[in-house]
């Protein structure tokens, strides 16, 4: 008897007796999850199972509740045979009744047991985009897709049409039957926890129809609606007959609605829009339509150097100024911009900000690909993964951090470099001499002038030693002195910021001091995570103290390598690392190795009482 376990999927088999619930022998294959809806799904809380709360939904686990009186049930009256002993606390459970072979000899049909979510396994942020097919892969889905994987998102997709499009136009559309978009859309909202749906060519009033039903049936937390009518070639791509469903149904449940300014002008009745004053007035009555936000794109008005886009909240216009980029490559602009907006809203982004994230991405993404050549036509593609052509993403050389580095990581502090009458480069060449794995660079005073010099001098060090330095807080002074990353806490930029500009290649630290914190870390595309202080700590001041409970919980609830931080030194470093925590890689140290006559010295002796204790694990 038992539960057939893997650490991120459990396939077993349950039955239901009666009014409670007993384990029954495991059977399947762990790791496999079924595809199909399960008929029952409850929480493992670490000692019985409970029916799901709406917590258990914010916590993004696939969920679904389509027997509540089984549910019900196996709330009423927990199952005392269950002891799944390996399944973590905050477990979603998922069961089915349809077995692939009914086993024999039971009374009952067992439940088989899907799959099994841990609440604090990792969110990916997940747009749905119900749009055409392109085939030239300009824009449609194919664009959507591109987006949200350049922008950090999942994408999953219902196809409406499968359109025969070229650089030159579109050749044919073939229109998905609505009841098989109904299906799509049954397919991938019922299964698989969509945040925010984005929508592209919808040809049909029929099938904005299905979307709004389907949309009700499953809420998502924001919809963006690009009301695509007309391809950038002049081709129909939705009958005119839709703009009113469009207008009184979809509209109303929309977030967002981002005409350009031709599509605007046809939504609101073929009014001229010729001027900026023009494109507030439009955006303020699509805007009485219903959706949240309108945004007036104004990349297609004629004579102007700037592309300026209005958005208005229902209060006030904001004017989004952007450079009109010369090329032939805007295919599938449109669809880009929502689809990135989409992203950033998956990612948590209030609408404004998800607006200008994405206006700045299309038009790097334009300014990159204006000189591509694919297709013969006038209207090219573009290359929506142009960052992985850039100078920090094509060096030659993977991602460089391994989180062993972190052992015993050594931060630099001036006001002990003064007191000691030590320069920084002194400092660091004396911390890597006595074995630091990893050095930052954490200065609260210098002048940026005097802190770069000293960077570019410890690169060289650290460079040659093949230890890697980071820089506290100064993403410009890592940039400029090409340092191999940058550390931030809660109050510096964040992490997504920093990976923006220093690219994959380079390693980003993030301070934190709760499970949610961790979480957005690895959100944010982090490497690694400090957690403390662990102990009290004079040199960071008013820093809480989060002890040992709080460095567990915060390591326990990471998907990142951590490294403890705050007053550690020779005589508590070993109890922290005795822990035992698997992804607790190492220590940070001021202090303990600055604050000290001779840095080297202090750090051998730190390094050797950490390889004693570790070898002893
Ligand atoms: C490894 C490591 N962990 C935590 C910190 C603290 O960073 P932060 O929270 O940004 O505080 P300041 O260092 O900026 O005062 C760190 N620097 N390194
Ligand atoms: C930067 C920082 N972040 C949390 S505690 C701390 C200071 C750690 O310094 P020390 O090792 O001297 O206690
Ligand atoms: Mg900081």
């Amino acid at each position: 008897m038992g539960f057939a376990v893997s650490t991120t999927a459990h396939v077993s088999a349950y039955t239901s007796t009666g009014p409670s619930l007993q384990a029954s022998v495991g059977s399947g294959a762990p790791g496999r999850i079924r595809p199909q809806p399960p008929d029952l799904a409850v929480v493992w809380d670490g000692s019985q199972l409970r029916p799901l709360t709406d917590k258990d939904r914010h916590q993004r686990v696939n969920i679904f509740t389509r027997h509540r009186m089984a549910m019900a049930s196996a709330a009423a009256a927990p199952p005392q045979a269950v002891h799944p002993g390996r399944v973590p606390s905050s477990t979603l459970l998922l069961f089915s009744r349809r077995l692939p072979r009914p086993p024999p000899r039971r009374r009952r049909r067992p439940y088989r047991l899907l799959a099994a979510a841990s609440a604090r396994e990792m969110p990916w942020p997940h747009v749905l985009t119900v749009a055409g097919s392109d085939s030239g892969g300009g824009a449609g889905v194919q664009a959507d897709i591109k987006a949200c994987a350049a922008r950090g998102a999942y994408c999953s997709s219902v196809v409406t049409a499968v359109t025969a499009q070229n650089t030159v136009g579109v050749q044919g559309i073939h229109v998905v039957p609505e009841e098989f978009i109904r299906e799509q859309l049954n397919s991938v909202l019922s299964d698989m926890s969509v945040d925010v749906v984005k929508t592209g060519m919808l040809p049909s009033i029929g099938v904005v129809k299905v979307l709004c039903e389907s949309l009700k049936k499953f809420p998502v937390k924001a919809l963006v609606v690009d009301p695509v009518m007309v391809s950038t070639s002049g081709d129909t791509l939705s009958e005119s007959s839709t703009i009113s469903v469009y207008r009184d149904e979809l509209f109303a449940m929309a977030d967002i609605v981002t005409p350009n300014v031709k599509e605007a002008s046809r939504l609101l009745g073929n009014v001229p829009l010729h001027t900026i004053s023009d494109m507030r007035s439009a955006a303020e009555s699509i805007y009485k339509f219903g959706p949240k936000y309108v945004l007036v794109k104004g990349g297609d008005m004629p004579e102007s150097s700037e592309a300026i886009d209005i958005f208005f909240d229902g209060k006030e216009f904001v004017e989004l100024h952007g450079h009109r980029i010369q090329t032939r490559n805007t295919h599938g602009t449109g669809c880009t911009l929502a689809s990135c907006i989409a992203s950033e809203l998956a990612k948590g982004a209030t609408m404004l900000h998800a607006v200008q994230v994405a206006k700045n991405f299309v038009e790097s993404a334009l300014l990159h690909s204006r000189d591509l050549i694919i297709g013969n036509g006038p209207q090219g593609p573009f290359d929506h993964l142009f960052k992985l052509k850039c100078p920090p993403y094509n060096v030659g050389s993977q991602p460089s951090f391994k989180p062993d580095q972190l052992f015993l990581y050594a931060v630099t502090d001036s006001r002990m470099n003064k007191k000691w009458g030590r320069s920084i480069k002194e400092a660091v060449q004396a911390a890597i001499e006595g074995g630091a794995t990893v050095v930052q660079l954490r200065e609260k005073d210098s002048e940026t002038r005097e802190f770069l010099e000293a960077a570019k001098a410890c690169m060289e060090i650290c460079k040659s030693s093949g230890v890697p330095l980071l820089i506290n807080d100064r993403v410009d002074i890592a940039l400029a002195c090409d340092a191999d990353g940058v550390h931030v806490g809660q109050s510096d930029m964040s992490a997504g910021e920093v990976r923006e500009l220093l690219g994959p290649g380079k390693i980003i630290g993030v301070s934190c001091k709760t499970p949610a914190q961790a979480q957005q870390a690895w959100n944010d595309g982090a490497d690694y995570i400090g957690c403390g202080g662990v102990f009290p700590t004079s040199t960071k001041a008013n820093n809480p103290t989060l002890g040992f409970d709080g460095l567990k919980t915060v390591c326990l609830a990471s998907k990142l390598p951590v490294v403890a931080i705050g007053g550690i030194n020779a005589s508590n470093a070993g109890s922290v690392m005795e822990l035992g925590l698997p992804n607790l890689k190492g220590v940070a140290v001021v202090s303990a190795l600055f604050d000290r006559q001779c840095v080297a010295t202090e750090t051998r002796s730190l390094k050797s009482m950490l390889i004693n204790t570790c070898s002893r694990a």
